[in-house]
């Protein structure tokens, strides 16, 4: 295996993609058997670090997945541990069968079940096409409530791959999932991932896929270079409507976030106004100087006609620009006059661009976010949850789960005042309005988990310096 898999690990594979990829490491001289081996076993190894030296029941069902799930019982077993399988179906695949024979411990009825430390899920992967019928969704729930931690490997029986959709009601809860080979889309939608617990992959070796989505990583960010100065540094206009203090959060995560210079617009001026922060009346200006080198709409610009003319004077400005918030409802495709911009949409505003962008509002999010981008040529941070970035041309970032303190009002705010400070900071092509979305991003996200519990909007907004911190590797001082 070649020693760097960063890249090649963080991507998102669809069951298509992953039969492409398993086909591939065949037709390249591996087998099923040997992948299930190699997959089984790095699961394994994850069972055996939550069991320590505890019991371990393993329930398998009739295809692949449960083919893993003789491998785990038999690398646990020869490890020591107390390993009893319980056989939902008999094997239906050749690997499931060869695997099944090459276990060599006990094979137990499941009403001979008793309490036990771990539990593992080996009873559907990615092959599950519909709801668990009513007996093994029991079987499924009574063995989890009978054991203290519930390993899944590869996803929870019942969850549908490609979308992260629960196919029953009532499905278990678990502490680790365990993917196999590659990350698959449940494992960053909703309502899968909240399910979950926490998630881990095992590398079986997969090869990079054209055109798979991939895990939004902690960026990698440079100090200012030596000659810096706050204009180069990139200067972030933020035009103001009737309600300043949604700005001033942005405001104020802006100002962490990279960008050498933060001016806000506003009609009228918030009563706090923070040094650091240069406050004008007028808009104008600000959109014809040609220092500003990017610009942030929306966050408390309210939604009169002066509100929609203010949008549309910034975006005519043609800089690359942040569209956030009440923005998103006034935005009309006319006004997308080339200027390069990043599109910050919960679900009501989503479904509004969709409205005024004529497209259906169909399907997965992450489809719907690629058409909005398509049609729009504009960058898209759907957000929820189970945020995900998509880009004209099909680039689909999806963001791991976040601190679910991020449900306070503000929030949004501090996500779209870091992503314009970091589009501030970069030149002004596609790729740069992809990068400073992932960058602020993850600083938002980031910079969350720092807060840790009930924390405000505005302390969200602190952080965020924080968060950038942790992206300088050693020489954020700008010395040697
Ligand atoms: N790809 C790779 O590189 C590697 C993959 N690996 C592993 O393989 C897993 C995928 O395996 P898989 O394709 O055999 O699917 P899996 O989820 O075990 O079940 C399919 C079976 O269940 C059946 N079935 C479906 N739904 C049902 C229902 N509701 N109720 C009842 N039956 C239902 C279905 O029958 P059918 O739909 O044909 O009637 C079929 O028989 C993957 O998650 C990973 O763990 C690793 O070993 C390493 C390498
Ligand atoms: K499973």
């Amino acid at each position: 295996m070649p020693r760097c898999r960063e890249p090649v690990l963080s991507q998102v594979l669809t069951v298509a993609q992953m039969r492409a990829a398993e086909e591939d490491l065949i037709a390249a001289g591996s087998t099923v058997d040997a992948l299930m081996q190699l997959a089984g076993r790095g699961a394994g190894e994850w069972v055996r670090r939550i069991a320590g030296g505890g019991s371990v029941t393993v329930l398998c069902g009739p295809g692949n997945n449960g083919g893993d799930g003789w491998v785990i019982a038999e690398y646990l077993r020869e490890h020591g541990n107390a390993v009893q399988v319980v056989q939902a179906r008999e094997p239906v695949t050749d690997a499931a069968r060869n695997a099944k024979a090459l276990y060599r411990g006990a094979v137990v009825s499941a009403g001979s079940v008793t309490a036990g430390d771990v539990f593992v899920d080996c009873l559907f992967g990615s092959g599950l096409t519909r709801a668990l019928p009513d007996d093994l969704l029991a079987l499924l729930c009574d063995l989890a409530a009978l054991h203290r931690h519930r390993i899944a490997i590869d996803l929870p029986s019942g969850i549908e791959s490609d979308s992260g959709a629960a196919l029953n009601e009532g499905l278990p809860e678990w502490s680790l999932t365990v993917a196999l080979g590659a990350w698959k889309h449940a494992h960053f939608a909703m309502p899968a991932c909240s399910k979950m617990g926490a998630v881990r992959l095992v590398d079986i070796g997969v090869a990079a896929l054209p055109g798979a989505a991939r895990v939004l990583a902690k960026p990698k960010l440079e100090a200012p270079a030596a000659d810096a100065h706050k204009y180069r540094r990139g200067m972030l206009g933020i035009v103001a409507g009737e309600m300043p203090g949604a700005a001033l959060l942005a405001a104020t995560a802006a100002l962490r976030a990279g960008a050498g210079y933060v001016k806000l617009a506003a009609q009228a001026a918030p009563l706090v106004v923070p040094p650091e922060l240069v406050v004008t009346g007028d808009a104008a200006g600000m959109l014809a100087d040609a220092r500003t080198s990017a610009l942030l709409v929306g966050p408390g610009l309210g939604r009169s006609d002066e509100a929609s003319r203010l949008l549309a004077a910034a975006l005519h400005a043609g800089r690359p620009t942040v569209v956030d918030a009440d923005a998103l409802v006034l935005l009309r495709p006319a006004m997308l006059s080339g200027a390069q911009c990043i599109l910050t949409p919960h679900e009501g505003e989503m479904s509004a661009l969709e409205r005024a962008f004529g497209l259906s509002g169909a399907g997965l999010r992450r489809d719907r976010a690629l058409a909005l981008a398509e049609v729009s040529g504009a960058v898209v941070v759907l957000k929820g949850p189970d945020t995900l970035i998509a880009a004209p041309g099909g680039e689909t970032v999806l963001a791991p789960r976040a601190s679910s303190w991020l449900s306070v009002a503000g929030t949004g705010d501090v996500l779209a005042g870091a992503i314009a400070s970091r589009l501030a900071t970069h030149c002004q092509d596609l790729e740069q309005a992809l990068r400073a979305a992932e960058e602020g991003l993850w600083l938002h996200g980031e910079a969350a988990r720092l807060c840790g519990p009930a924390f405000t909007a505005g302390e969200l907004a602190h952080a965020v310096q924080a968060a950038l911190k942790a992206c300088h590797g050693g020489g954020y001082e700008g010395t040697s």
